[in-house]
């Protein structure tokens, strides 16, 4: 019989949320949301870079909950907005605003620009209580769309068209987007090195009860 690991999630974004629980679905771990705890004090995601924030995110959550944990820090950046909202993606538009009102500003502020192209960036952060981590990252190239389509997905997809499937993420079902996103593509890596992650985990977990389930 084998124990396996279980790992926090740590995001509160449903739609991530949703991506990742379908990218580590293969997997011999027990995958824990945020809300499988009590109120966490929510981490302050003020680094400069998406690597930093990731980091923050995972080894805050790790060493508050006691078990090993997954972040992802990511982001959209626009060529003519100067790689803009980059870090700031998720408060784009204030710190209240909704998907459509963060989309809605890109789409006024590249009005007329003959330069539509854009990035999503992801970063995965992978760390233990005692605060050392593993980083994966990737990249997805495309253009911002004249107008918004597509219900799927969340954030900015309805306004992220993806030339060679010649569809918004938006349009994309999840399965589709998984396998050509920016955190589709970090997740492919995490994936190939699974089994060495899962060693470091157990390797730098300080204690080793609690994150180890019995199966049954
Ligand atoms: O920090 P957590 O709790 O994970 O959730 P968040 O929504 O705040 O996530 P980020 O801090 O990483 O901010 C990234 C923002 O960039 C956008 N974004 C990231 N990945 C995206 C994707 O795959 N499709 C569309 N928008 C995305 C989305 O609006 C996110 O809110
Ligand atoms: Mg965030």
């Amino acid at each position: 019989m084998q124990n396996s690991i279980a790992l926090v999630v740590a995001t509160r974004n449903k739609g991530k949320t949703s991506e990742i629980r379908e990218l580590l679905k293969d997997f011999p771990i027990e995958i824990k949301n945020l809300d499988d705890f009590g109120p966490i004090p929510q981490v302050e995601e003020d680094g400069d870079t998406f690597d930093e924030n990731a980091y923050k995110k995972a080894s805050f959550t790790a060493r508050i909950l006691g078990y090993p944990a997954l972040a992802d820090d990511s982001g959209l950046l626009v060529d003519a907005l100067d790689g803009a909202p980059g870090v700031y993606s998720a408060r784009y538009a204030g710190e209240n605003a909704t998907d459509e009102e963060r989309y809605a500003k890109i789409l006024q502020e590249i009005k007329g620009k003959t330069n539509r192209k854009a990035a999503f960036e992801c970063v995965i952060s992978i760390a233990v209580p005692t605060g050392p981590a593993l980083t994966y990252e990737a990249r997805c190239e495309g253009v911002i769309a004249e107008q918004p389509s597509g219900s799927n997905g969340f954030g900015y997809d309805p306004i992220f068209y993806y030339p060679e499937l010649k569809k918004t993420f938006a349009e994309l079902t999840q399965e589709e987007k998984n396998s050509v996103s920016h955190r589709g593509k970090a997740f492919r890596e995490v994936q190939e090195e699974f089994d060495k992650i899962l060693i470091w985990i157990r390797q730098n977990m300080p204690v080793q009860e609690k994150f180890i389930c019995s199966e049954d």
